[in-house]
């Protein structure tokens, strides 16, 4: 069964730009769980231009299904890491100033450095994910890092899908099945919405979770939240 785990970052970007505590995160996650996500997914970036790490403390005690942080292992990111402890955490490059995530993890050149990251997140109790292109390579080279999972970073996939979904996803059931064959989880996450998630996931079996945010709060503004999460649930019954 492939989880959603719903991105919450666009909830407070919009709390944050009236400087309030409207609409309130804490309580959008909770309802969000109980509209059927099943995870959290947040991004608490160096500005916290959107989540917040105070956030990430608040939401790690509300919580209830699976709390997923992504961020790029910069020491205050570790820090936070280290006492909230999530299920999950998803380890992107992201530079500081990047307006959103815009590539995975190059896990040759950076092998070391993530197995002694991992190393330490897996200690914690976390399971551990790392951001991939669907390149070959890196898939084979993140076993050396000594993580559970990858996210397979679907910008790509999602740009190319309205033109020709098939080569769209092609590289991307061969990652996913490269890293399956090499004992990997898969995830999935990046630009997915109403009109590629379902094929995706029809390609990509095993798929363990998918992280949907900015597209599931746009269509949330038209549909509502709760059935939003329930029209992207339908998505992923196989
Ligand atoms: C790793 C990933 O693809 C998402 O976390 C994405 O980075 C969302 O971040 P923003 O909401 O800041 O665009
Ligand atoms: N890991 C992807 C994620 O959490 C949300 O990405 P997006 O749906 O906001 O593009």
């Amino acid at each position: 069964m492939t989880k959603l785990s719903v991105n919450i970052n666009k909830i407070a970007t919009l709390r944050n730009a009236r400087g309030h505590n409207r609409p309130n995160v804490l309580q959008v996650a909770q309802d969000c769980e109980r509209f059927g996500a099943q995870g959290i997914t947040v991004h608490p970036r160096p500005d916290e231009r959107h989540i917040r790490y105070q956030d990430v403390r608040d939401l790690k005690a509300l919580v209830t299904t699976e709390f997923n942080i992504e961020g790029n292992p910069t020491p205050d990111f570790l820090d936070l890491v280290r006492e909230v402890r999530p299920e999950q955490v998803t380890l992107v490059p992201d530079a500081p100033d990047a307006i959103t995530s815009n590539a995975g993890w190059d896990t040759i050149k950076h092998q070391v450095y993530l197995l002694g990251v991992v190393q330490e997140l897996k200690s914690l109790g976390c399971r551990v994910s790392i951001f991939l292109d669907p390149d070959l390579a890196m898939v084979k080279a993140a076993l050396g890092t000594g993580t559970d999972r990858i996210e397979l970073y679907t910008e790509a996939y999602a740009s190319g899908y309205a033109a020709d979904r098939e080569a769209a996803v092609a590289p991307y059931r061969a990652a996913a099945a490269l890293a399956q064959e090499l004992g990997l989880g898969v995830n999935a996450g990046h630009d997915l919405d109403l009109d590629n998630l379902a094929y995706l996931h029809q390609q990509l079996p095993g798929l363990a979770e998918v992280s949907i945010g900015h597209a599931l709060v746009c269509d949330a503004l038209y549909l509502g939240l709760e059935n939003t999460i329930q029209l992207y649930r339908r998505q992923l019954v196989s």
